[in-house]
């Protein structure tokens, strides 16, 4: 790592609607290094999702997870949370198309929240490689300018491996002179099983509404990887979906199973990604009056002061 004094370190914010590419330009800036995962327990407020370390700066790029769920940021309860989980980062990585000409719903949520935000913005704009003639990606920045001033526009193509250490500076240059955090070699912070429960549930909050999402915890009940078991060609996960009602656990295993299948599948494909394992993941739904109101099965499920 470079002189001290000039290192820059601190938390940059993911957004963007789906599909906008934001696990492409996490994969690509990380090349081809596997999402090794440390042991080390989670730290921070927010999922951290990658940890990007060269020689001058050291970006953590966090989830704040209200967002994925406008569904609910629509009720005002999720969009304050989410609102709060931005102020705990130092940039935000504002991911959109270069082909947008319009702003739909799930945009506009978002530059919502960044208009009343006292937090820079970068504006990545990706897929230019989907445009014809290359300076087009300027109508999309002009789209979004009319709603927020970004610090920065980034055009890139994160499949196309162009402009991503450019997205990378213009964060760092907004990130604070520090010492990194996190050693270089770290990508990840948090536990194997602790990534695994959070993105079964960020699964479920993404599929349900209501008082679902805030009745549902979920507990690893075993996690054999192929690193601690050697004999194991898969990762194998079994984990137990917790919910208070019974009418909870009709809505998340949905008709024929459909729903508890989609939340299964979506959850092993990211799951398979991130830990850069095969996976075998097998989900149940258990009802438990009252749980979050039970010291003792909060303890269990990981709820600790
Ligand atoms: N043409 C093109 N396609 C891209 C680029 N980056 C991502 N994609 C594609 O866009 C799709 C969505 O990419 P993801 O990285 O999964 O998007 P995401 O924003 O993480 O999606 P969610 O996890 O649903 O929020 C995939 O099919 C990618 O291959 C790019 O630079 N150019």
């Amino acid at each position: 790592m470079g002189a001290e004094s000039d290192f820059r370190c601190g938390f940059a914010a993911l957004l963007g609607r789906p599909n906008v590419g934001k696990s492409s330009i996490i994969n690509a800036l990380l090349k081809e290094k596997v999402a090794a995962v440390s042991p080390k327990p989670q730290t921070t407020r927010n999922a951290v999702r990658c940890i990007y370390t060269t020689a001058s700066e050291q970006i953590v790029f966090v989830d704040t997870p209200g967002i994925h769920a406008p569904k609910h940021a629509l009720g005002g309860f999720m969009l304050k949370e989410a609102e709060e989980a931005l102020l705990s980062v130092d940039v935000v990585c504002y991911v959109v198309e270069a082909q947008d000409r319009a702003v739909g719903e799930k945009d506009g949520i978002i530059l919502k929240m960044l208009a009343s935000l006292s937090r820079p913005v970068v504006l990545a704009v990706n897929k230019i490689d989907k445009l014809a003639r290359a300076e087009d990606y300027k109508k999309a920045v002009a789209l979004y300018e009319k709603f927020i001033k970004p610090a920065a526009v980034a055009p890139l193509s994160a499949n196309k491996g162009r402009g991503l250490e450019e997205l990378a500076a213009a964060i760092s240059a907004l990130l604070p002179r520090q010492p990194a955090i996190y050693p270089e070699d770290m990508l990840m912070d948090s536990t194997e099983r602790f990534l695994a429960s959070e993105v079964i549930r960020e699964k479920i909050l993404r599929h349900t509404d209501e008082e679902v999402p805030h009745s549902v915890a979920v507990l690893i009940d075993e996690f054999k990887s192929p690193d601690e078991h050697p004999g194991e060609k898969l990762c194998t996960i079994r984990a137990t979906v917790i919910v208070e009602r019974p009418g909870q656990k009709g809505i998340i295993i949905g008709k024929n199973g459909t729903m508890l299948k989609q939340i299964g599948s979506e959850a092993r494909r990211e799951l398979e990604e991130r830990l850069g394992y095969k996976l075998f993941l097998q989900l149940w739904v258990k009802v438990k009056p009252g749980w979050r109101k039970s010291p003792e099965e909060l303890r269990r499920l990981g709820y600790r002061s």
